[in-house]
């Protein structure tokens, strides 16, 4: 079973990185063990092809990742301009709608995410929704500034959420992200209307970013456990 999973999400990382990058870009690597795969693809290809990319990171891991790999690292400052972002997701809706940030890392995703002229996802067939919401039970990841969380958990009740600070898992107390903030996990049940739900919470005063990631993708990857793919594609009106 696990086993099939990771031949999933490799199938996905690997399609990613041979359908969308060529010589020459800039690119984002997001975050998460799926995207695992599709650096690896990389750092194959710039050994088999000399393929010269210039990666910018999403995360501590995805820098980690980069430099371990042997790849150029850049940052938003040299590179404002991300020709594709390849990143993972929790959950995709039929609107290519995400929830991202179940590895704690949805800001600089989002950052990165928004530069990007392409957001490519890579995900296993368990991330495949109608709704958001429907598979993924364990509510929105939305970043905090930490002195706003006691005041902010009762905003997202009051909006029908039922919120939890994210815990640390080898410390006691709360998750710190990379950018030394919170995460609460806000269980909104089905999400019918996403942009609304994500207008609304962007509006709380300490909120730093959502995991909500609306209309942002461009394609979406997802393994099949019989080691095939399914995609879903954006649709441009
Ligand atoms: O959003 C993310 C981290 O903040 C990840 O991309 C998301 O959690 C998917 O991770 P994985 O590929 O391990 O399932």
């Amino acid at each position: 079973m696990d086993n099939l999973i990771e031949i999933a999400k490799k199938k996905a990382g690997i399609a990613a990185v041979d359908e969308f990058v060529k010589d020459g870009m800039v690119l984002g690597i997001g975050s998460g063990s799926t995207v695992v795969y599709a650096v690896n693809r990389l750092i194959e290809r710039t050994k088999q092809e000399g393929l010269k990319v210039v990666c910018i990171p999403t995360s501590f891991q995805s820098t980690q990742l980069i430099v371990n790999g042997g790849l150029t690292l850049g940052d938003l400052s040299q590179f404002p301009k991300i020709d594709v972002d390849i990143d993972g997701a929790d959950e995709v809706d039929e609107n290519l709608n995400l929830i991202k940030g179940g590895g704690g890392c949805l800001l600089q995703e989002k950052i990165v995410a928004f530069n990007s002229e392409k957001l490519v996802i890579v995900a296993d067939y368990r991330k495949n929704s109608k709704i958001l919401g429907e598979k993924w039970k364990k509510g929105i990841p939305i970043e905090v500034i930490p002195l706003a969380y006691v005041p902010l958990m009762n905003q997202m009740e009051k909006l029908g959420g039922s919120p939890f600070l994210r815990l640390a898992e080898k410390k006691a107390g709360p998750l710190i992200t990379d950018n030394g903030n919170f995460i609460l996990d806000v269980d909104f049940g089905e999400i019918s209307d996403p942009k609304k739900l994500n207008q609304k919470i962007k509006m709380l005063s300490g909120v730093v970013e959502t995991g909500l990631f609306i209309g942002m993708a461009n394609k979406v990857y997802f393994g099949q456990q019989d080691g095939t793919l399914d995609q879903k594609i954006k649709k441009t009106i």
